[in-house]
């Protein structure tokens, strides 16, 4: 675990005291969100979880092994901390378990640390980009199968609930997100989760879906109208394609992604929708569906091969509607390569 070795070198920490599910996973490969915690040390990582995961923890993970709840955990790990320098993730750490830490750990520092293992994360491995790839494979699948029943007539929830059933029967082992089909006014609302609503002629549909494959998350957005739309509507689905396609096409090693964010910004803004262009324009994917690198522009990440990111520039406007089209791109040593393979069909 040399990388491993490394980060909490940097960081200024002899150990680090893992809780988020998705970072417990990554330095263990132990996959229950329930109940698993990890020590990492420049020795490795030993994994914490309770008895009814026992079987599931030595099928999963060749990490040493601790089976107990707390507070026998913390005692146990108590032996190996005293006199260390203890990193905590402080942003998942509640202020519960952090008071936790100081009982059970008296003769440890405790240090707030943030960003440690989502920094290894950034990069993914030819293993981690091959999962994302499934995850995606299924997502696309699963929108062509279920695209036939995105028309008049038919409720929001029971395309979820069909992409749902595409998905699974392909391979997805949950869901990326809560998704998101926005059909009419809803559109206009970024995360409008699927409701009751009936879609209707002359409406856009936003159509935002993410598979799990093998821990590993998908995320994609396709907007897509039922009957004839108004010329409208169809002049900020092609200023949001606009900026969309421009920003894809400048994604390669080295480029800020704040800058990324400025270029689809600045098209938008020239057809008028900047202030309707509500979020950043991406985010890196992997085992969460929102992590590094930002592509917000406060951000101060720089791409580099082996990331994969979202493009998804939107416009909402209230009262009209709204557009988001969004796909999965992989940064290559040359440029980039976009795994979401669903047709953005003409509005
Ligand atoms: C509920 S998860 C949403 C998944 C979606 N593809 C997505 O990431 N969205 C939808 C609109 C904005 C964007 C988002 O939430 N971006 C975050 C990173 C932001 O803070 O801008």
């Amino acid at each position: 675990m040399p990388e491993f070795a490394a980060a909490l070198t940097r960081a200024g920490v002899d150990a680090l005291w893992v809780s988020r599910p998705e970072n417990v996973r990554y330095v263990t490969g132990f996959t229950s969100p329930e109940d698993g915690k990890a020590l990492l040390t420049p020795q490795g990582a030993v994994l914490y979880t309770d008895a009814r995961y026992t079987e599931q923890a030595r099928l999963e993970s060749s990490a040493e092994q601790f089976i107990a709840r707390p507070p026998a955990t913390l005692e146990h790990a108590a032996e190996r901390v005293r006199g260390l320098r203890v990193g905590f993730e402080a942003d998942a750490l509640t202020v519960a378990a952090l008071d936790d830490l100081r009982r059970f750990w008296p003769d440890a520092t405790l240090v707030p640390t943030t960003g440690i293992l989502e920094t290894l994360r950034l990069i993914k491995t030819p293993d981690e980009i091959e999962r994302i790839r499934q995850a995606q494979r299924i997502a696309d699948e699963a929108f062509a199968a279920v695209r036939p029943l995105i028309r008049a007539g038919a409720v929001e929830r029971d395309i979820e609930f069909a992409i749902e059933g595409e998905m699974r029967k392909r391979g997805a082992r949950g869901w990326a997100h809560g998704f998101i089909v926005a059909g009419g006014e809803r559109g206009a609302l970024p995360h409008g989760h699927a409701s009751d609503r009936v879609l209707q002629d002359g409406e856009l549909v936003t159509v935002d879906i993410g598979a799990v494959y093998d821990g590993y998350v998908s995320d994609m957005t396709r907007t897509v109208r039922v009957g004839e739309v108004s010329a409208e509507l169809r002049r900020i689905y092609h200023a949001v394609l606009e900026a969309e396609e421009a920003a894809i096409r400048a994604v390669r090693p080295g480029v800020r992604a704040a800058d990324l964010d400025t270029l689809a910004r600045d098209i938008l803004t020239g057809h008028g929708l900047g202030e309707a262009f509500a979020h950043s324009l991406g985010h890196g994917v992997g085992l969460a569906v929102h992590e590094g690198p930002s592509l917000r522009g406060t951000s101060d990440d720089v791409l580099e091969p082996g990331m994969v990111i979202t493009i998804e520039p939107g416009a909402y406007l209230p009262g009209l509607g709204g557009v988001r089209i969004e796909d999965l791109v992989l940064v290559t040593e040359d440029g980039y390569e976009v795994l979401s393979t669903s047709p953005k069909e003409p509005v």
